[in-house]
């Protein structure tokens, strides 16, 4: 028996079939996984792979894109599934075909019509007998991976071409996962997986799994029922704290973790708690959910901790400037280099250039780059040359973040050849014509990095470029955060049912309005409620009702700043 698990990534895939073999081998069964612990088992099809994922192919076109994923899954055919059915055991794989049909065609667009033929070439009529679609929201899928990551689970897809064309792209690609199972419902078996415990989805699944293993009729299509719709939805933004942390207690049942990163940046006393709660099971996390903030409890807990978790410590220190920030930081660099370094964004205060000269002392020439961004001196121009010599070019890129001379520019220029990415991570709220240039250039290649790279601005250019990529991606209004813009107001209004986390989170920064209230609360309704959209709502509101002191909020508004948000 053939059983393909698909779904979007980050939907629990790797997980859920490890898991199953696991159990089926422990009843008895022959079972081959031909991706066992999340490898390809064929070494072509991981050469393959290897192609498709390479973040220097930009110009890779979607048929070759599709072509080179067709042979990669034609060859794992022939080298593993094919012998595997051959010597009668269950062979289980991590997608197949289909994970082609949804990304070039719900994804990329592609007309279905053409592509089905050639799946068919490259099946040779061998089909899954069951395939099980580990369905997720999008938004939780991405941050379950990003929380995978920071336990070192997997290898990061930051490099990879994965992800260029933006959230939006997965979106599309569920929703096509989703309409291959209405149309083969004998065939597809639907796991939802946002609101379970993984041991209560592997029970389940086993179960389903072993019944058609027997030649039983399968109980239904959806393993687990759809998510019951949250009873009650706030209905003023005061009711939105209450809602959250309802939520948020719930979710920390079954999965802590995430629990403690939904906490990320949000001030006031409730949330400080909630961490005081957290901290010793989670120091790492807890002390990254206090990026952004620089109260008196936030840098209490960070100075507690400064010996525990030093790396984690000085990344939530974010790049403030603060006297107490910088005496923290000296203490912290002996465990924590990198980061230390990495904080000092903006800085060129004597204290952070005597951190950065200590570095230059002990080689650490691309950790000071990847701190240096925003800094404009003779010293800075000194250090990037050195990058330079050393070939490298991404740390020098990054360190252009925020400047827009002419002399930047030149630079950014003759590093094109090297790492256009990392290049176009640089030019973030930039209207120079440089930047303008390598965007138009870039949009169809690197959407995501293009719409990024409009933070904070409002230029007739950036809103076009808003405007074409809204349809298609959410990226289109995360740069949008804190604009008061007639256009951007147009814009979150018009893609609110589309975005809704985002538009949400656009809000940052603003002042909570009647029309900034009217938006959260129509968010929320048209997502019954659900956490990553009320999570973005509180962390507003939380916002408003705290203090924060001026200097902190440009800080933290500053385009330049490369800090992954701690948002949906
Ligand atoms: N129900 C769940 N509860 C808690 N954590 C989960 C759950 N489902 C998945 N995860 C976690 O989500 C992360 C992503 O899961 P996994 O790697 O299995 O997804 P995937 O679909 O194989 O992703 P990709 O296609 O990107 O390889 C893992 O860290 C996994 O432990
Ligand atoms: C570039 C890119 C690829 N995909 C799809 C293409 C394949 O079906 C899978 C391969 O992923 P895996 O990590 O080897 O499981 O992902 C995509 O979804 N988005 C992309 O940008």
């Amino acid at each position: 028996m053939f059983i393909d698990f698909e779904g979007i990534d980050g939907s629990g895939k790797t997980t859920l079939s490890n898991l199953l073999a696991a159990r089926l081998r422990r009843l008895g069964y022959r079972v081959a996984h031909a991706r066992e612990g999340g490898e390809l088992r064929s070494p072509i099809a991981r050469r393959i792979r290897d192609l498709t994922r390479d973040s220097k192919l930009l110009e890779m076109s979607p048929r070759t894109e599709f072509f080179l994923n067709l042979a990669r899954d034609s060859q794992q055919l022939e080298e593993v599934i094919a012998p595997a059915l051959a010597r009668g055991e269950v062979c289980i794989s991590d997608r197949y075909l289909y994970s082609q049909l949804a990304l070039s065609g719900g994804g990329r667009g592609l007309p279905w019509e053409s592509l089905a033929p050639a799946c068919e070439l490259a099946s040779q009529g061998l089909w899954p007998d069951l395939v099980i679609l580990v369905d997720v929201e999008p938004e939780l899928a991405r941050l379950r991976k990003r929380l995978g990551k920071n336990k070192g689970e997997r290898t990061p897809d930051s490099d990879s071409r994965k992800g260029l064309a933006g959230a939006g792209l997965t979106v599309r690609q569920r929703e096509a996962f989703l309409d291959l199972a209405r149309r083969d419902p004998a065939r597809w078996l639907i796991i939802e997986n946002n609101d379970q415990p993984l041991h209560v989805l592997e029970q389940r699944l086993v179960e389903a799994v072993v019944a058609r293993l027997e030649g039983r009729e399968l109980p239904a299509q959806r393993v687990t029922p759809p998510s019951p719709t949250p009873v009650r939805v706030p209905t003023t933004v005061d009711d939105v704290e209450e809602h959250f942390f309802r939520a948020l207690d719930g979710l920390e049942v079954r999965e802590p973790q995430l629990a403690v990163w939904l906490l990320g940046g949000i001030p006031g006393f409730a949330a400080h708690q909630r961490r005081l709660g957290f901290v010793e099971r989670f120091p790492g996390l807890t002390v990254r959910s206090l990026t952004g903030l620089d109260d008196e409890p936030a840098r209490a807990l960070r100075e507690l901790l400064a010996e525990v978790v030093p790396q984690d410590v000085a990344v939530s220190l974010g790049a403030n400037p603060s006297p107490r920030a910088m005496s923290l930081r000296e203490r912290l660099y002996v465990h924590a280099p990198a980061e230390v370094l990495s904080g000092l964004k903006r800085n060129d205060s004597p204290e952070a250039w005597a951190l950065r000269e200590h570095a230059l002392r002990e080689g650490r020439i691309g950790e000071v780059l990847c701190g240096l961004a925003g800094v404009d001196d003779e010293p800075a121009w000194a250090a990037r040359e050195l990058g330079v010599r050393h070939g490298l070019y991404a740390d020098v890129a990054r360190s252009l973040i925020g400047l827009g001379s002419p002399r930047a520019d030149a630079l950014r220029e003759s590093l094109l050849a090297q790492d256009r990415l990392a290049v176009l991570r640089s030019i973030q709220g930039l209207d120079t014509p440089f930047a303008r240039d390598l965007r138009l250039s870039l949009e169809d290649r690197a959407l995501k990095l293009v719409l990024r790279s409009l933070t904070g601005l409002t230029t007739d250019e950036a809103f076009a470029l808003r405007e074409r990529g809204a349809p298609l991606t959410k990226e289109a209004l995360d740069s949008l955060d804190g604009l008061d813009d007639p256009r951007a107001w147009r814009l979150r209004e018009d893609f609110v049912s589309r975005w809704p986390a985002t538009v949400v989170s656009s809000l940052e920064g603003l002042p909570l309005t009647e029309r900034a209230e009217a938006l959260i609360l129509r968010a929320l309704e048209l997502t019954s409620g659900r956490l990553p959209v009320l999570r973005n709502a509180y962390r507003i509101v939380a916002a408003e009702h705290a203090v924060v002191l001026p200097s902190e909020r440009a800080a933290l508004l500053t385009p330049g700043d490369d800090a992954p948000r701690p948002t949906l």
